[in-house]
């Protein structure tokens, strides 16, 4: 059990941001210290004379408390890409112990700490492109949550993730199934993981305000009984 934890996801753009703050919010509003984390990110938004990353950006917005700038993030890029190219781009190199190091730095000083992945589990972080973010999570020794897509393909993908912890020994915690539009098809393909993974599952809908994933009960409390602590 553990009360830190990884939001991973089956692609990039799969939810991973909204659902960190989500997580994020929710504990909070339980009257924890919550610092959502993202190790790697990638893709600097410039807006007239204001330059931000979207997903630490995100974080702040929602948050109830100002978040530490230098607990958020470890290596931030310019280039929306992975991180290994995002990172060559620049003549950087991302050392994987400084990331480790910095999650055991924040684990004491938070209660709960939400690390968030840069895209899918087998997104690069070096340069040999054989080190990545499935890696970074095994060697945390943290359990995940999957964020994952509820449109046609995502059968495939979610269980593939899940293959890919379950092999590399990482407890997941469960599967959040995002930007659901309550299709018969979209129904069926959470019913179909769940037939086939066993796991707690929660459901938030496509939002036309984002701020509204504040009013999503967790439904499933076995979300947090089986490897998060609550
Ligand atoms: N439930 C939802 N309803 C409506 N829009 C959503 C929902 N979840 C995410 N989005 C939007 O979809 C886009 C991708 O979401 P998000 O940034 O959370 O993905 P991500 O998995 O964190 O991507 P990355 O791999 O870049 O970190 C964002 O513009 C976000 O605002
Ligand atoms: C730029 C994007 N928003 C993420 N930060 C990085 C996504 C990397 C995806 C790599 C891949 O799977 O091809
Ligand atoms: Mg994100």
């Amino acid at each position: 059990m553990s009360n830190h934890f990884w939001i991973t996801g089956t692609d990039t753009d799969v939810g991973k941001t909204l659902v960190t703050t989500y997580f994020m919010h929710y504990f909070q509003s339980k009257g924890e210290n919550v610092i959502p984390y993202k190790p790697i990110q990638t893709g600097l938004i410039v807006e007239g004379s204001r330059a931000y990353y979207g997903d630490t950006e995100f974080y702040q917005t929602f948050s109830a408390n100002t978040l530490v700038k230098e607990d958020l993030n470890s290596y931030s890029f310019v280039e929306p890409a992975s991180p290994h190219y995002a990172a060559r781009l620049e003549g950087a190199k991302i050392n994987e112990e400084v990331i480790l190091q910095h999650i055991e730095q924040l684990k004491p000083k938070y209660d709960r700490v939400i690390c968030e992945g840069a895209g899918g589990l087998y997104v690069p972080i070096n340069e040999q492109r054989n080190y990545h973010f499935l890696n970074l999570i095994k060697q945390s020794q943290l359990p995940a949550v999957v964020v994952a897509r509820t449109k046609l393909g995502t059968i495939n993908h979610t269980l593939l993730t899940l293959e890919a912890l379950k092999i590399n020994d990482v407890p997941v915690a469960g599967i959040v199934f995002n930007a659901f539009e309550d299709t018969e098809l979209e129904r069926d393909n959470i019913q179909t993981i769940q037939q086939l993974t066993n796991l707690p599952t929660l459901v938030i809908p496509k939002l036309t305000n984002l701020a509204d994933f504040k009013t999503i009960e967790i439904s499933n409390k076995l979300f947090f009984e089986r490897v998060l602590h609550e």
